[in-house]
């Protein structure tokens, strides 16, 4: 895959240290979306992490005084009173700190777990609301996966934010503490710890250039492994013996991101060991440092212990508070994808001042000149169409595989929107109504309509949810469409889970699904009715009493049907013959046939197989 791999380090160059500082602007709505998942959590953690920064300063002075104390009472004797007084309080200090340890646990875990809920329900609302084209645009696939990774990886930024406030709180009542000591001591601690911060913040930009840039070969990743191991390809792979041949790409892949990985890895851990030696070096350095001015008589010995505690601690905190910035920066920039992902804005959606469907068509829908491009694409799927669609009419499409017919009802149903020409719908542009309501009304059972690993009976239920409870109305379409019986043949009747995915479940055949699936249609009190082929798997027989029972059942309703099978198509009132996204023919099954053209062509063709 070279093409791409050029471009991944291409982006390796662009990840730079500004975008990293301006991907912390990303941190106040990042707070906001947090508090917003739970206000009173989020206060208590906060709360319970300030009491939790004075302590370690506090400890440490306690301890100092106890030692004072003690080398007090041994040079001096006298009463013990006021150390044991000590030693209950540091006792006290210990027993508190270990408390609230595990309060801010607690807390922090259940703001991320409710946080994880939050943005997955976000996340699937507003995929929701986007256009079918973007599902279909391999980068926005990408951002949309990069953004239903942080859904979950992103709850541990929420423990990285708040404990970077604890830290710095921590550090400055230290730092505060130690300053009054021996200001020193504060340049020699900056001193050993940002060269180190600079390489901790260097690889962790690196390690996220490396990830984004391999986004894609990362899916390919997730792919391999599901073909390899799925309940849908397994049939697939083992009659192709497609194993080898699934493993090895998969291996070749997962090796050349591994070498790269492992180059970064070993940089990352050499440079690491470099900088923390320098660390412990400086550490010594004040160590010596406290010990002269404790021999010298400047300090007690219980200010060694306090010194020499505190800027360990000290030293400690601040690679952890630096290293932890440049984390949470990193994560900062994976969470650029989650807003990005929100900030995409769907094309097609109700303009100011729409309207609802009509209750009653009086017209139907017209095409005028109307051409589509794909927006991936350089060539037309559908090139000036005008017909008209009359309501009430029952209206069949044919063409050969690729002439333009589903996209034709994409068109119908607005799930794109023509790219020249015009829909009208009783006259009005087809943008003028409402989304909802010409959901409603437009019903589509498409080809590669969705076998959900729901019970029989939800999956008709899914035509039209709303009329979950209503068993009547199932049972009757389930009756219309011809899936009544396939249902009393369930062991577990409508309550049978259908599929192969969940233990108890069972699978149906492609024609049994079909018509399942068509039962949805018969769900909906839909003005449009259109079977985009989902009978290819049904006999010819039953395709034709399906049809037969549709066109009947649905009487005064506008419907369009596709189909391969002329014995089907030439039930319809009106037949629109596509080629190449255009309108050969049309007219009624007679009026083709007279005309003798392509449709009486294939028509012919077809016969013939049968005689
Ligand atoms: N999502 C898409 N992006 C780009 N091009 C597409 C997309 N879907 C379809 N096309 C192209 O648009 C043209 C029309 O496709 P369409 O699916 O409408 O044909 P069809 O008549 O329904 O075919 P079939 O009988 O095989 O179902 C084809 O050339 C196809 O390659």
């Amino acid at each position: 895959m070279p093409s791409s791999r050029s471009r991944g380090q291409q982006d390796d160059a662009e990840t730079s240290w500004r975008d990293q500082l301006s991907a912390l602007r990303n941190l106040p709505p990042f707070f906001r979306l947090i508090y917003r998942t739970s206000p009173s959590l989020t206060v208590t953690n906060v709360l319970l992490r300030l009491v939790q920064s004075a302590l370690p300063a506090a400890k440490l002075y306690v301890g100092k005084l106890i030692i004072d104390e003690v080398i007090r009472i041994l040079d001096a004797g006298g009463d013990t009173t006021y150390l044991w007084e000590l030693v209950a309080l540091e006792l006290a200090l210990f027993l508190a700190s270990d408390l609230l340890n595990r309060g801010i646990n607690l807390v922090d875990s259940l703001l991320a777990d409710l946080y994880t809920n939050q943005t997955s329900v976000d996340l699937m609302r507003h995929a929701a609301t986007l256009d079918l084209y973007h599902f279909e645009d391999a980068e926005f696939y990408d951002k949309m996966e990069r953004a239903r990774r942080q859904t979950t990886s992103r709850s541990t930024l929420i423990s990285q934010l708040l404990a970077q406030f604890q830290s710095t709180v921590t550090l400055v009542v230290l730092g505060v503490s130690v300053a009054a000591f021996n200001p020193w001591l504060i340049v020699l601690l900056v001193v050993a710890v940002i060269p180190s911060f600079i390489q901790e913040n260097y690889f962790n930009q690196q390690v996220y250039s490396l990830t984004r840039s391999w986004t894609p070969e990362r899916r390919e990743l997730d792919y391999l492994r599901y073909l390899g191991a799925s309940d849908v390809t397994a049939k697939e792979v083992k009659i192709f013996g497609l194993a080898d041949f699934i493993t090895t790409r998969f291996h070749k892949l997962s090796m050349q991101y591994y070498h790269v990985n492992r180059k970064l890895s070993i940089k990352r851990a050499s440079w690491g060991a470099f900088f923390s030696a320098v660390s412990a070096l400086t550490y010594y350095g004040a160590y010596v440092l406290i010990i002269f001015q404790t021999i010298n008589g400047v300090i007690t010995v219980g200010s060694l212990t306090f010194l020499s505690g505190a800027f360990r601690q000290m030293q400690q905190g601040l690679q952890t508070v630096l290293s932890r910035f440049s984390t949470i920066g990193e994560n900062a920039l994976y969470l650029q994808d989650l807003f990005d992902f929100f900030a995409i804005r769907p094309n097609i959606a109700d303009r100011p001042g729409s309207i609802p469907f009509p209750t009653q068509l009086r017209i139907g829908w017209e095409f005028q000149d109307v051409s589509f491009k794909y927006p991936n694409s350089d060539t037309y799927a559908i090139r000036n169409l005008t017909f008209k669609l009359p309501a009430g009419q029952k209206l069949a499409l044919v063409g050969e595989n690729g002439a333009g017919k589903t996209t034709l009802v994409k068109l119908l149903a607005r799930l794109y929107e023509p790219t020249e020409g015009r829909i009208l719908l009783d006259g009005r542009d087809l943008r003028e109504y409402e989304l909802s309501t010409l959901r409603d009304n437009v019903g589509v059972i498409f080809q590669d309509f969705f076998r959900y690993q729901l019970t029989a009976r939800e999956n008709i239920v899914v035509g039209r949810v709303e009329e979950g409870e209503n068993t009547e109305r199932i049972q009757d379409s389930a009756r219309k469409s011809l899936a009544e019986a396939v249902i009393n043949d369930l062991a577990g009747g409508y309550d049978q889970l259908l599929g192969r995915r969940f233990a108890g479940a069972v699978d149906l055949s492609g024609g049994q699904w079909q018509k399942i699936a068509l039962a949805r249609a018969y769900m909906r009190d839909a003005q449009l009715l259109i079977l985009d082929e989902p009978t290819s798997a049904l006999d010819a027989r039953a395709e034709y009493e399906v049809f037969q029972r549709f066109t009947a059942l649905i009487e005064g309703k506008t419907a369009v049907l596709i189909s391969h099978r002329f014995s089907t198509v030439r039930m319809a009132d009106h037949i629109l013959f596509l080629e190449y996204g255009g309108l050969l023919e049309e007219g009624s099954h007679e009026e083709l046939l007279a005309l003798g053209g392509r449709y009486a062509e294939l028509f012919e063709l077809q016969a013939a197989g049968y005689r």
